[in-house]
């Protein structure tokens, strides 16, 4: 009797436990998918997926495939639908993706930047897409692959990337891959593209030059912050006319700068620097940033403060900047008032309720403020016809590091004109050119002007004798205007 007992118990425990193992994998299915969808009963999960695969098999036999297909879009719009479907595909399917948007959250992805560009560079004779691209007319053809499907395989594993656009407009590249893989993708694969695409992209960099969009602009396409162009200012600093030795104290200046990541690092500083170029219209202050951004290869963020509504405008176009770039604000004295009258306007704003708009605080804040440290290797650049109309809060050193005056045609400047636009080093009139220099004010830009000809090898003498005849004229001018302030106005 005892024996047959013990016996019951037993069977009873082994159903116990068979039923504990059981248990996990049931309760996992009911939780993460029949629970949230169809509630505790499974008999209606059950009838519920039986409307389902009627549904589908009728549209399959009445519809055509298009309309199919944008009935199936439609209601993988619904989110529960969206969610419920993709539970089922995610259990069934043995492949993971993984996206990189172009723009995630108004702002550059540079990962989706770096994979393109890696996958782009993937050219050899089997690829059949080829796309060719060539930024300036003397530079030599760049090829790219321009397929929408790319395979590779690495470490034995099969990669899947897909070029396209989603159904919001934006650039996605998406790898698919087999789950199994996951690690391989997740620890190695994924770093060695980004890493492999960044390395290319520093190799080929075009500098680029952004500007901003206004505000206006920016939730209705759903566009970036900035729209950017490939940059083909020809300056350099060799073209630059200005005075040798500060032309290379900026550019010593700049090069310990784009090096010192260790020393900025050491003295606890964000890796910054700001340049303020300051000097009448013509004598280089634009041509000098474009100089600038070639020597370093930073991308230009050209800041058009006047389309900018307010100080978190501001901020959000700031923070959207990315490391190895050059900020620029053009003529700061007339972008907006930012002068030393600003803090009364600011108070007297407030008061008539016009509080939207970008202040001096705001800018100074960014500058050196506690989200300035955002993003690394940065250029600021500020210029202005009118040093004197700007607040010194704004320009003071450690704000603006280098005050840059940028002015006035000197001979060193003219003779490196000379050698850019007429090919000559010396001239029997370069004398005369350099006496009527020391007594005129004349731009760069204006010699350049007279410079300008379409034969080096005839036109030289002539285009020459034309600038002595420019300074001559300038010259006299000065002359009689000084003799009418001197004289007495009666
Ligand atoms: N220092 C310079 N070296 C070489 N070229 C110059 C220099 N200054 C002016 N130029 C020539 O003159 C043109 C106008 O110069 P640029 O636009 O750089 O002047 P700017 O100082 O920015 O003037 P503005 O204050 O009006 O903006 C340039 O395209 C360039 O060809
Ligand atoms: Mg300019």
């Amino acid at each position: 009797m005892s024996q047959t007992k013990s016996r019951k118990d037993q069977i009873q425990n082994l159903h116990k436990n068979k039923t504990k193992t059981k248990k996990p994998i049931i309760e996992i299915l009911m939780r993460s998918i029949v629970k949230p969808m169809f509630g505790d009963n499974l008999a209606t999960f059950g009838s519920n997926m039986a409307a389902l695969f009627f549904v589908w098999s009728t549209l399959k036999r009445y519809f055509p495939r298009h309309i199919q297909h944008f009935l199936l879009s439609a209601i993988q719009r619904i989110p529960i639908f969206k969610k419920l479907s993709d539970k089922i595909l995610n259990l069934f399917s043995p492949y993971a993706y993984i996206r990189f948007r172009e723009i995630e959250e108004y702002r550059y992805n540079y990962a989706y930047a770096a994979v393109k560009t890696y996958l782009g560079a993937k050219v050899n004779s089997e690829v059949e897409n080829l796309k060719g691209n060539q930024v300036k007319e003397n530079t030599s053809l760049d090829l790219k692959r321009d397929d929408v499907k790319i395979e590779e395989e690495y470490e034995g594993v099969k990669m899947c990337w897909e070029l396209f656009r989603c159904a919001k407009g934006k650039k996605v590249c998406r790898l698919t891959f087999h789950r199994s893989n996951w690690e391989v993708v997740t620890r190695s694969y994924l770093s060695y593209v980004v890493e492999e695409g960044k390395s290319i992209e520093a190799r080929n960099k075009k500098v680029k030059l952004f500007m901003n969009n206004p505000s206006l602009h920016w939730k209705l396409s759903m566009k970036c912050l900035w729209s950017c162009i490939d940059f083909e200012h020809p300056a350099t600093f060799e073209t630059m006319a200005m005075d040798l030795e500060k032309k290379d104290a900026i550019l010593s200046d700049l090069l310990a700068f784009r090096d010192g990541k260790e020393y900025y690092d050491k003295i606890g500083k964000a890796w910054k620097r700001g340049y303020l170029l300051y000097g009448p219209p013509g004598t280089g202050k634009s041509t000098m940033i474009a100089a600038m951004a070639n020597l370093m290869k930073y991308n230009i963020y050209d800041l058009e403060l006047t389309s900018i509504e307010n100080n978190w405008e501001l901020k959000k176009l700031l923070i959207a900047t990315t490391s190895k770039s050059i900020i620029v604000i053009e003529d700061i004295d007339c972008s907006l008032d930012l002068t030393g009258e600003r803090k009364d306007k600011d108070a007297r704003g407030d008061k008539e309720g016009k509080k939207n708009a970008v202040t001096l605080s705001g800018l100074l804040n960014f500058i050196d403020g506690i989200w300035s440290a955002c993003g690394q290797e940065r250029i600021l650049v500020f210029t202005t016809n009118h040093l004197g109309k700007l607040d010194e809060a704004l320009i003071r050193r450690g704000r603006m590091d280098m005050h840059i005056e940028l002015s006035y045609c000197t001979f060193g400047a003219f003779k490196i004109l000379a050698k850019n636009y007429l090919n000559l080093d010396h001239h029997i009139l370069f004398g005369k050119i350099e006496c009527l220099l020391e007594e005129t004010k004349i731009t760069p830009a204006d010699v350049a002007e007279n410079l300008m000809v379409k034969d080096p090898q005839t036109e030289a003498d002539g285009s020459l004798k034309g600038l002595i005849r420019a300074l001559e004229k300038i010259k006299s001018n000065q002359i009689a205007l000084e003799e009418t302030k001197r004289s007495p106005r009666d």
